[in-house]
């Protein structure tokens, strides 16, 4: 049972507010009760007040340490096997650089209910890729030398390009993670269409996309209708995920609409020629964001 009295910031929107002022962690939110009353509950005395014991408080701590460090484990391990795969020439270095672009960031929105339902969990779920930022940092800065990395995720293997394509997309995990979470169906939406969908183009186009895109003549159509296809897909298949997890109660002939229109939206943005400009990896997820936030409302 939990409180659920709370009252509504002035100014900043739930999301904004409690990933900067969590809840104290005293609180305990259990997993299938909205947490709409994400800001600091307002007490009335300690009979109203729902406080979580000191174990079950250090439980959710010693839990989420231990998925951040399975998480990282993970993303590190990824890295490390295409980085084998490509130098036993098993895959060619574009083919395996996309296939972590698509598994990294979906892989890490699957794990994120390995984290507790404290309401900080998803501050230790952001360590990941904060720290791989810093990783992406220091490598492309060449301070560091990591083979292993920059034959993974970078197109020629100059160490410098850590320092964009990859750097962008590392930094909207952290934003996924930290502003939307799993209450949110925005935030996997939004890498379901960067990662599946701009993946999926990328594999599709460079083999198959022949008829180029009038506006665009370095996209394909096939390249942009299979954008489209993927991210639609894997979007509907996040959201039953988290659904079926107890996260999302979901409208499921509205949300088909709403998801068909959100990946319209980001296909569109990613045939535009402005790469030059923005890098996909910042237009693909923000304008899914956008797109998601103003038809889920949340
Ligand atoms: N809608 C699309 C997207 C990509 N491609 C093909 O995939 C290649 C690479 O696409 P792009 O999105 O530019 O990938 P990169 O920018 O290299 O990779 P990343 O987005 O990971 O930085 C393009 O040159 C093109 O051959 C395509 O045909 N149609
Ligand atoms: C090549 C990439 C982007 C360019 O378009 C992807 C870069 C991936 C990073 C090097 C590693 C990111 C790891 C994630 C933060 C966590 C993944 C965890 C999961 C369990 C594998």
């Amino acid at each position: 049972m939990s409180l659920s009295l709370s009252f509504t910031h002035p100014i900043l929107s739930r999301h904004v507010y409690s990933a900067v002022f969590p809840p104290p962690r005293f609180l305990f939110l259990s997993p299938h009760i909205p947490t709409t009353s994400r800001f600091p509950i307002l007490y009335r005395g300690p009979q109203r007040a729902t406080a979580l014991s000191a174990t079950a408080a250090t439980a959710s701590i010693f839990r989420d340490t231990a998925a951040s460090a399975s998480v990282f484990a993970g993303a590190y391990a990824l890295v490390f096997t295409f980085d084998i795969l490509t130098q036993k020439e098993l895959i060619q270095q574009n083919l395996s650089r996309k296939l972590v672009h698509i598994l990294s960031g979906l892989l890490f929105a699957i794990s994120w209910p390995i984290f507790s339902n404290a309401d900080e969990a998803r501050y230790f779920a952001s360590l990941v890729p904060l720290i791989n930022c810093l990783r992406l940092v220091v490598h492309g800065l060449s301070l560091s030398d990591d083979q292993s990395l920059i034959k993974s995720v970078t197109r020629e293997g100059n160490p410098k390009e850590l320092l964009r394509g990859p750097l962008y997309y590392v930094a909207m995990l952290m934003l996924c993670a930290l502003v939307f979470w799993r209450e949110s169906p925005v935030g996997v939406i939004c890498l379901a269409n960067m990662c599946g969908g701009d993946g999926v183009a990328d594999i599709i186009g460079r083999k198959y996309g022949s008829s180029k895109i009038p506006y665009n003549q370095s996209k394909s159509w096939v390249g942009s209708i299979s954008m489209f296809v993927s991210g639609f897909i894997i979007s509907i298949g996040m959201l039953y995920y988290y659904s079926a997890l107890g996260y999302l109660q979901l409208d499921w002939g509205y949300t088909m609409h709403r998801v068909a229109l959100i990946s319209l939206v980001a296909t569109v943005v990613e045939s535009l020629p402005i790469t030059m400009l923005i890098d996909d990896n910042i237009s693909v997820p923000l304008a899914s964001m956008l797109a998601a936030y103003l038809t889920f409302g949340h």
